[in-house]
Parts: structure tokens; sequence; C-alpha cells
């Protein structure tokens, strides 16, 4: 989707993005734009920022430089509380509640419907461990607990960092499933994946390398640029004309 003056404003606006960790510079002036209703992926290897990124885009993250402006308004701001979803890395889950305990604490705390809960579990494909205390799941069904926790509420934004890891192939392609899902209801998704497989399921990527922008395309349109066969060979292949 292109975001001509014309067009809608997208939902998420980065310009000149500096970011320093522990005294170290991680981020180095990124400019991009994530569209409204779209699944993005941020690709990328360990360590090249990406969590540093969606830290910032949800608020969390002291920057040193540059100017992040999400739905529209500056990022961090209260407003964008009860209108972003973001799932970390760590799942943060409560080991004494059951499957639905948590989430039906979750949506106490955020005001999410009450039928929120039956909803989000179903999506993450839980119902059948929905009263099993999350203390005794699986690393993989602890991680799908906090996705259905980020989903609380239907936020129009929704940052996933690293979803799909430690999954299987085939709760892998459901959640990209259900991901593109909410993308033709109108969210919009920016998700982070060191799996570079995934990425032909977003509609566009982005694709870092330490703390700069590669390429941020469609992946039709990284292959074309690349004349690579896929992904992977795309990523080398720019990493290749740029070092
Ligand atoms: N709390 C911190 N203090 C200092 N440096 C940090 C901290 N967290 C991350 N870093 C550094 O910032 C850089 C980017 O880290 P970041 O977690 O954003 O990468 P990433 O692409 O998400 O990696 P991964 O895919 O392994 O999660 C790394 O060099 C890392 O060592």
């Amino acid at each position: 989707m292109m975001n001509s003056a014309a067009g809608p404003a997208p939902a998420i606006r980065i310009s000149g993005l500096t970011v320093a960790r522990g005294g170290h510079p991680v981020l180095h002036g990124l400019d991009l734009d994530v569209p409204v209703g779209s699944v993005t992926g941020l690709l990328g290897p360990s360590g090249c920022g990406k969590t540093t990124l969606l830290r910032s885009i949800v608020g969390v993250q002291r920057i040193s430089d540059g100017r992040v402006e999400v739905l529209g308004e500056p990022a961090g701001s209260a407003g964008l509380r009860h209108r972003i979803g973001y799932l970390t890395q760590a799942p943060s889950v409560y080991g004494d509640l059951t499957v639905t305990e948590n989430l039906r604490y979750f949506a106490a705390v955020l005001g999410a419907p009450a039928t929120d809960p039956d909803r989000v579990i179903e999506a993450v494909g839980l119902t059948a461990h929905r009263d099993q205390r999350a203390a005794r799941l699986s690393g993989g069904q602890r991680a799908r607990v906090s996705l259905a926790a980020a989903l609380l509420g239907t936020p129009e934004l929704l940052v996933l960092d690293e979803p799909t890891v430690g999954l299987d192939p085939v709760l892998r392609r459901d959640l990209w499933q259900l991901f593109c899902e909410l993308a033709d209801a109108g969210s919009t998704l920016l998700v982070s994946s060191h799996v570079m497989d995934e990425a032909v399921r977003c509609d566009r990527l982005l694709l870092m390398r330490d703390g700069r922008l590669l390429a941020a395309d469609t992946p039709a349109g990284l292959l074309a640029r690349t004349g690579a066969a896929d992904v992977d060979a795309a990523f080398l292949s720019l990493v290749g004309s740029t070092s």
C-alpha cells in the first residue's frame, strides 16, 4: 500500500529514531512507516535491534533522538494505552492461575468485554487447556496465553515480539492465518521474527541489520529487486551490497 499525500495516515511513522542502550548505539536514525490494516514483518538477525524498535513504538524505550508517532499520537501517550496490544518475548502470565483465570484478570484490568477471554483463548488454540494452571503448560502454550492477552480488547495495533518462536509448524501456520484475519478486519500488526520463511506471510517487510533498516518492501518487491529466490537470499544479497 502506498502512503501518498491523499492516502490514509500510517499506523506508525518513525523518523530519525536513534537509541542507545547501556551506553552503546543500538538504533541509528531509523525512518519507516507501517501502513494501517496490514501485517508487517520485522526481520533481522539476533541482536540487530528489533526488540528495541518495538519497545520504542510501544513507548517504553528511552530514545536519544527522532520521532515515533503511533496511531496519530506520540509513542507512549496515555491515550494509546488501550489501543495497542504488546507481546513481549518473555511470557507474562500468572503460573498459579488457569488460562481462563489469567485472561479474565487481564480483561478486567483492561476493561475488555466479558466475552473476550473465551474469544482470545479460542483464537490462539488453547480451548482444550483453558482450565489448566499456567505453570503446568508447555513454554509454547504459555507464550500463547501471553499472545491471547495481547488480543484482549481488539487493539488497533498489535506489536508482537517473536510470537511464533518455539511453536510447531502447524501452530505457526494457524497463528499467521490469525494475524492475516486480524489485519483483514482492520487491525495493524507489526510482527518480529528471525525466521525468514515467515516473511512470505507478511504484506510488507522491514529488514534490519546492526540497528539500520536494510529494506522496507513487499516480499515480492524484495525478491524482484534482489533477484533472489527467497527472503533469506534477498537478505544476504542486501547485506552483500552494503558491507
Ligand atoms: N538492557 C540492555 N542494556 C544494554 N544493551 C542492551 C539491552 N538490551 C539490549 N541491548 C543491546 O541492544 C542491541 C539490540 O538488542 P535487541 O534486543 O533490540 O535485538 P533483537 O534484534 O530484538 O534481538 P533478538 O532477536 O535476539 O531478540 C543488542 O546489541 C543488545 O546487546
